[in-house]
């Protein structure tokens, strides 16, 4: 096969316009239910009421120091029954590593506080004042934190959305030896996320981002992953890649070949494409019992429910 089509094949993003690149990672533009205006505003304002029902109703300590540096808090909400030994269920927000905040992002903590899960929800410094390399250095910290904090936990179960996704697969291929632990890490839930970051460098979400070829290439799962195949520390815990239907088909297509990356290398991981939702709602929705990702989390966690 000639060089070319090898290339346009593995990286199909380069044939588009810029104009298209720009568009299929402009996740709102792809939403059907309302404007694109307003669905990140909407998004927001559902984490923010999200996040004050959680303060109020749950036990929870809020702003814990996960590392020295000021950004470097987490907010952590209890379930009624006290308990040390429960499983863990950390989240990592989304917002193209700029935008975004804990404050604005415990939509899941009702729904899973109630099945006796500790739900804590990371901060960590977006851009600009912190850099990818950073922020992938935080949110791995925030694992090792939480181990050390709850030793006797039934799992640390890692879900991350869009940006957050990606900060949760830079997690999942971490090497633990240079922490002195080793997180009981049992699952991750990886939600619209981007896994190769090399598109988005000539896109306006860079702009805060000042993101080199030789960062985006460094900070990309997927390039790591076929690089030097990273098997996982057997027994290998289940992945879960999740997109929506919603989702751009870059996005889409991001998912499915990360999901196929991990299993070339021996990960226990699944892809759904989940039917009538975004790349904003199949977040959102996560405020109830009753939603579709929701349920697959509670039942991945809890398989006898
Ligand atoms: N300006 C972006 C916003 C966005 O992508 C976003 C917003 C909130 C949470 C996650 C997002 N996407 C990836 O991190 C858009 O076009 O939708």
């Amino acid at each position: 096969m000639a060089a070319s089509a090898l290339s346009v094949r593995e990286t199909p993003w380069k044939i588009l316009s810029a104009e298209e690149l720009e568009k299929q990672y402009s996740p709102s533009r792809w939403v059907i239910r309302m404007k694109a205006e307003e669905v990140v505003s909407t998004f927001v304002q559902t984490g923010n009421e999200a996040t004050r029902k959680a303060r109020a109703t749950r036990r929870n300590q809020l702003n814990v120091p996960y590392g020295d540096g000021e950004g470097e808090k987490m907010d952590i909400y209890f379930p009624d029954e006290d308990s040390k030994a429960f499983p863990l269920f950390l989240f990592i927000h989304g917002g193209y590593w700029q935008n975004g905040s804990k404050d604005d992002s415990a939509f899941m903590v009702k729904p899973l506080t109630a099945q006796g899960m500790v739900v804590a929800i990371v901060a960590y410094d977006i851009a600009p004042k912190g850099t990818l390399d950073q922020m992938v250095a935080q949110v791995t910290r925030s694992v090792v934190f939480l181990q050390r904090r709850y030793p006797s936990n039934k799992g640390i179960y890692l879900c991350g959305h869009s940006a957050g996704a990606h900060l949760a697969a830079m997690v999942l291929l971490a090497s633990w030896t240079k922490h002195g632990v080793m997180p009981n890490l049992q699952g991750f839930f990886l939600v619209s996320g981007i896994y190769d970051l090399e598109p988005i460098i000539s896109t306006s979400q860079n702009a805060p981002l000042h993101l080199t070829l030789e960062d985006a290439q460094r900070n990309s799962p997927q390039r790591r992953l076929e690089m030097a195949p990273m098997r996982p520390v057997a027994p290998a815990c289940p992945v879960l890649v999740v997109v929506a239907q919603h989702d751009s088909p870059e996005f889409q297509r991001q998912s499915r070949e990360f999901c196929e990356a991990l299993c070339r290398v021996g990960w226990e991981a699944s892809f759904q494409q989940l039917r009538g939702l975004d790349h904003f709602d199949i977040i959102e929705n996560l405020t109830q019992e009753d939603d579709v990702l929701t349920q697959i989390i509670l039942k991945t966690i809890f398989p006898t429910l």
